[in-house]
């Protein structure tokens, strides 16, 4: 059986990339960073998973993954013997991350070459970002400094940017209740990848569509549907709701959330080209499902990492700067923007140091630093005005 080297066993690790490669008839080895869950996946090699019909999700379905196992990412030698002979490798960390799994990557590419293993291998980014592929590529080819070992990168590895479409909300308490290691996910199948990335062979995995134009279904995806998604995590945040079904079914909340990927949706079809009427008929079911309180999912998960999420090609910014180039003025996502300045949670990290941020430097700081703003740019004053008028608590949604 061949061998999927996944990092990241979390949501998607196992709530999406266990169950492609168990019906694709290839062994999991996850490489994490959470001792206990990597003692579990060890002790049973398997684990159960929950996959909620999104038209009848009273009728989930359970089905048992098979064939995985783990290692720990800080034992270095086993992940270099592991990638040695893999058939493919592949990740869902969270971006912030990805950093960090350079060097093992490295390491491993380098045992393959030194054993004389020059079979091409794939590396498939499961993250929600743009440009994926072009910034892991920059990491790896930095970290291999030498030429010979660059030019071994461009001929035998196919880094490739996918797209995951399946959602898999925070697990509660008692959704693990039984097994730490289950896990509910979102019924989406699909498996949307860029066709021309690879090296080689194109691994056959179940679901996997090979797509000639990736770049504007991924970015689509960025700033059109994980957009609606981020602006209804803080918009509600700033009205104190902890759901994403509670914040939707907010009248008002809902309005801002359909202009908002209204503006980046149309910008969007400008830049590429192409037809807006899918990209409308997907939005109004995206928040017609956030509202279904079945598929709920928390707004501290959904707004994590604000600082990643307001950097200046990611879904506020991003979707606001191209509306700008359209001629679009993007007042909702600058609304948007404003109310993830105010996205203050304890156990985000991120979230914390962007309140660090505000406190020594105020929100110009972020605007300049993160969104990467001018000073003097329209989108600089509507978020700072808007962020002015939510600290003063006028109610303006
Ligand atoms: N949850 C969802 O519905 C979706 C998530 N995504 C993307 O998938 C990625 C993962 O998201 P989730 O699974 O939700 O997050 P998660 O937090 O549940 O999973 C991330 C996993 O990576 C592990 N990890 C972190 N640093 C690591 C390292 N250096 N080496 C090895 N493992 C490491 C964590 O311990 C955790 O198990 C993110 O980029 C997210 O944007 C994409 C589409 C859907
Ligand atoms: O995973 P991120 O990038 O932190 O953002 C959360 C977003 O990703 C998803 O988990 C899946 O696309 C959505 O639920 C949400 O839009």
């Amino acid at each position: 059986m061949e061998k999927v080297v996944h990092f990241g066993p979390g949501n998607i690790g196992r709530g999406f990339f266990g169950q492609l490669y168990y019906e694709s008839k290839l062994e999991t080895v996850y490489v994490g960073v959470t001792k206990e869950k990597i003692q579990l996946l060890n002790k049973y090699r398997q684990y159960p998973l929950v996959v909620m019909d999104a038209d009848h999700v009273k009728e989930a379905k359970e089905m048992i993954i098979k064939n995985v196992r783990a290692i720990n990412i800080s034992d270095l030698q086993k992940v270099e013997e592991e990638i040695s002979n893999a058939y493919l490798i592949s990740t869902s960390v969270g971006a912030k991350n990805l950093i960090h799994i350079v060097k093992p990557i490295v390491k491993g590419l380098k045992r393959r070459w030194e054993n004389k293993e020059y079979s091409k291998i794939n590396i498939l980014l499961g993250e929600n970002m743009v440009d994926t592929d072009i910034y892991f590529k920059e990491l790896l080819v930095k970290e291999l400094q030498d030429d010979h070992l660059i030019n071994m990168l461009n001929e035998y590895v196919g880094i490739v940017d996918t797209s995951v479409e399946r959602l898999v909300p925070n697990m509660t308490k008692e959704m693990k209740q039984g097994n730490p290691l289950k896990i509910y996910a979102g019924s989406s199948y699909d498996f949307p990848v860029n066709k021309y990335a690879f090296k080689g062979e194109i691994p056959r995995i179940k679901n996997m569509i090979l797509l000639d134009s990736f770049q504007y279904y991924k970015t689509r995806k960025i700033f059109v549907y994980n957009s609606l998604h981020a602006v209804v995590a803080y918009l509600g945040f700033v009205k104190g709701y902890q759901h994403i079904s509670e914040a939707i079914n907010d009248h008002h909340i809902r309005y801002i959330v359909y202009c908002s990927a209204l503006e980046s949706g149309k910008a969007l079809a400008k830049e590429f080209n192409v037809s807006f009427t899918e990209t409308l008929d997907k939005i109004n079911s995206m928040i017609e499902r956030l509202r279904d309180p079945d598929l709920d999912d928390t707004i501290i998960r959904v707004g994590r990492d604000p600082l990643r999420k307001l950097s200046d090609n990611d879904r506020i910014i991003g979707g606001a700067k191209l509306a700008l180039k359209h001629r679009i003025l993007p007042l909702n996502l600058c609304l948007a923007a404003a109310a993830a300045l105010h996205f203050r949670v304890p156990t985000d990290n991120l979230s914390n140091v962007m309140q660090d941020m505000i406190d020594i430097g105020g929100p110009e700081e972020v605007l300049e630093k993160i969104c990467k703003l001018q000073s003097d740019s329209i989108l600089w004053g509507l978020i700072l005005g808007y962020y002015e008028i939510i600290s003063k608590g006028y109610k303006i949604f």
